[in-house]
């Protein structure tokens, strides 16, 4: 059994199939892409897997636990976490303080409890922030932890959104688009990143659209399509089966 294990997933939306019956597994250690054309439900099984839309059937077990119908909090404190496509958090409060707030959070804690003052929190909130400081300076934002979030670039944003995954303490992140709309650059830098949290035990399964970097990061790559898995191996052997290129042929093209 891998560190996550998703079976026979079924999810409709009024008639639509976005899942018809996934399975897929990722192994520990792992950096997994998952690709496939545009509606084939990568997303879908993202917000099935953490919580954020129940299942209509089938099954999710992450490290040894089935954690189907978990609530997305408890999916988070199990070590499961994701960050969005679009990056979340606060925009007008500071890095730091965006990564502070999430780790606050504590079992069973709303987030305004998470922000009272009590003379017991004071150490805590110490703790909170010296590790924020050190998720913020670890993905070179530390010369941005005083500004606020909305004033980031693009790439930074991406870094925040890792960055707030990292302070909940994850085995692993499920991460949507880490690159999209990233300058080359930065791009690199996050894939360094990864690449190293990856070395350091955390897991990861990527959503991207750059097939570049799927390339470099990724392995193995898993196909979805019509809202099933349709293949997985290699970078190199996916890009040759026949059924990925007719999966993608007529929708979207391999990005690079
Ligand atoms: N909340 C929703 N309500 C209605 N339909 C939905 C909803 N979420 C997803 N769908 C539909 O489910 C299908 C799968 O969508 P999903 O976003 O999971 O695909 P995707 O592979 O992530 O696509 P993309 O690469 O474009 O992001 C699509 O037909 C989509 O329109």
């Amino acid at each position: 059994m891998g560190l996550l294990d998703v079976r026979n997933l079924h999810r409709n939306f009024y008639g639509v199939q976005a899942l018809a019956g996934v399975d897929l597994v990722v192994e520990p250690g792992t950096i997994t892409g998952l690709i496939g054309p545009n509606g084939a439900g990568k997303t879908t099984v993202f917000n099935c897997v953490t919580g954020l839309v129940p299942p209509d059937s089938g099954s999710v077990t992450f490290d040894g636990r089935d954690i189907t119908g978990w609530r997305p909090e408890r999916i988070t404190q199990a070590g499961l976490v994701r960050t969005f496509q679009i990056a979340r958090g606060f925009p007008r409060l500071s890095v730091l303080e965006n990564l502070m707030l999430y780790g606050a959070r504590q079992p069973g804690e709303t987030l305004w409890k998470a922000l009272a003052w009590t003379r017991d929190q004071a150490a805590r909130e110490a703790e909170v922030r010296e590790r924020a400081v050190a998720v913020g300076r670890r993905l070179n934002l530390g010369h941005v932890l005083n500004n606020a979030a909305s004033d980031l670039s693009g790439g930074q944003k991406k870094l925040l959104e890792i960055g707030r995954a990292l302070m909940t303490d994850p085995k692993l992140i499920l991460l949507d688009e880490p690159i999209a709309g990233v300058n080359p650059t930065l791009a690199n830098q996050i894939a360094d990143h990864l690449r190293s949290l990856c070395d350091e035990g955390i897991s990861f399964l990527v959503i991207e659209h750059h097939m570049d970097m799927i390339a470099r990061l990724c392995d193995p790559v898993i196909v979805m399509a019509e809202g099933r898995h349709l293949a997985q191996g290699s970078f190199a052997e996916i890009a040759a089966d026949e059924r990925v290129q007719d999966a993608y042929m007529g929708k979207r093209r391999w990005a690079s």
